[in-house]
């Protein structure tokens, strides 16, 4: 059997602060086949960002640590290449693409220059050739009139535009694999689902493979086949996307799904939050992490932390880190939280919000 295009095994990685070490991943796992878009979802500080710098390996040399794992891409080891050999890696094999692109591009130079000098660099080619090349991808990626638009400066173009200008540099190499950590967070709805649409277009006409990073549930259904959904600095559920939807497995789960606006609850119906805070990682006591905001929790849920395993029901690589869904001692069906909470928004819904549909909320 093949190796998976990427694969991310038992990860640690954490940094020296002036305040001690701070384990921002511990013992992150996933993996991606080729022309599949897979989601890493989690609330802000749970180590997504992290994850995927630690792929490109653009972790700061002074304080970032790899303490244990392995990442590979098509069975090469990546934590073995010295900067070298990264940097042949990096944007021709696996390409990063930033929440905002505003820091990413040049305010000085055109976009047309700043595409054709990532063109140049992997490529080569002469001017007419690269010129050419640059077009083309301006128009792929959906920039009206790319002729006269690649003159423009980055300021020139919206916000939307702009981080189409970020997909075309990206493709600029044909990448395998595409890392977007929120790439729409900071666009406005209608916008956010013009850019998935053209990323899912982009996968199947190319077979690249997505990797996004995300804290939008609604992105997920609309976009991902897969989601690995993390909570301090490791996976605690993981399954096919429709999967995960129609049975989550997890009390954490619950939480996001039912933080999602839903099209049939009253518009002056709040949205329901996960209470408390992540803990700090760096201060685990070994029983599971979620446990302080959990409010299915019993006393084995302090004793140890539960393996990812598979969730009882799930289909087939439907995993859960969760006492309370062990075969021998769970005590939690995938029914609970709807009798507690009501009904979450339907897949159909949560598609159709991210398809930016007005749900009546913001
Ligand atoms: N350079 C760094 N030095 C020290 N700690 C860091 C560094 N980068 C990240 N961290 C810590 O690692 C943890 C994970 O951060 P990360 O940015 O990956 O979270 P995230 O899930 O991407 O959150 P967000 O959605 O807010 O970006 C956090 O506790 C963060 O403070």
């Amino acid at each position: 059997m093949s190796p998976p295009l990427l694969e991310v095994r038992d990860l640690e990685v954490a940094f020296e602060t002036h305040r001690g070490r701070v384990k921002a991943v511990d013992g992150l796992s996933f993996r991606l086949e080729k022309g599949e878009i897979i989601a890493l979802v989690g609330e802000s500080g749970c180590g997504k960002s992290v994850a995927v710098r630690s792929v490109m390996k653009l972790l700061p040399e002074r304080t970032a640590r790899y303490e244990a794992g392995s990442i590979t891409l098509d069975g090469k080891d990546l934590l073995g290449l010295d900067d070298k050999a990264m940097q042949k890696i990096r944007g021709r094999e696996i390409a990063l693409i930033f929440q905002d692109p505003m820091s990413s591009l040049n305010p000085v130079l055109t976009i047309g220059q700043q595409i054709g000098e990532a063109i140049k660099r992997h490529q080569g080619g002469n001017r007419r050739q690269i010129a050419e090349r640059t077009i083309e991808l301006l128009r792929r990626v959906g920039i009206p009139a790319p002729e006269t638009r690649l003159n423009a400066y980055p300021h020139e173009f919206s916000g939307g535009m702009r981080q189409r200008v970020m997909i075309a540099m990206a493709l600029s190499c044909n990448p395998r694999v595409i890392l977007a950590d929120e790439i729409t967070t900071a666009l406005d709805v209608t916008i956010q689902a013009q850019i998935m649409d053209l990323l899912k277009s982009l996968v199947s006409s190319t077979g690249t493979a997505v990797v996004m990073i995300t804290h939008d549930m609604g992105i997920v259904a609309g976009a991902a086949e897969r989601v690995y959904v993390m909570y301090a600095g490791t996976v605690v559920e993981t399954a096919a996307t429709a999967d995960l939807f129609a049975r989550p497995a997890m009390p954490y789960t619950w939480g996001l799904l039912r933080s999602i606006p839903s099209l049939e609850r009253p518009v002056d119906e709040p949205l329901v939050p996960i209470e408390g805070l992540p803990p700090n990682i760096a201060q685990l006591d070994g029983g599971c992490r979620f446990r302080p905001r959990c409010a299915y929790r019993r006393a084995i849920c302090g004793q140890s932390e539960p393996p990812l395993a598979p969730a009882p029901d799930g289909a087939e690589g439907h995993l859960t880190r969760c006492w309370g869904f062990d075969p021998e001692i769970g005590w939690l069906r995938d029914t609970d939280w709807k009798k507690d909470l009501g009904d979450p928004a339907t897949m159909a819904e949560i598609s159709a919000a991210a398809a930016k549909v007005p749900c009546g909320r913001s």
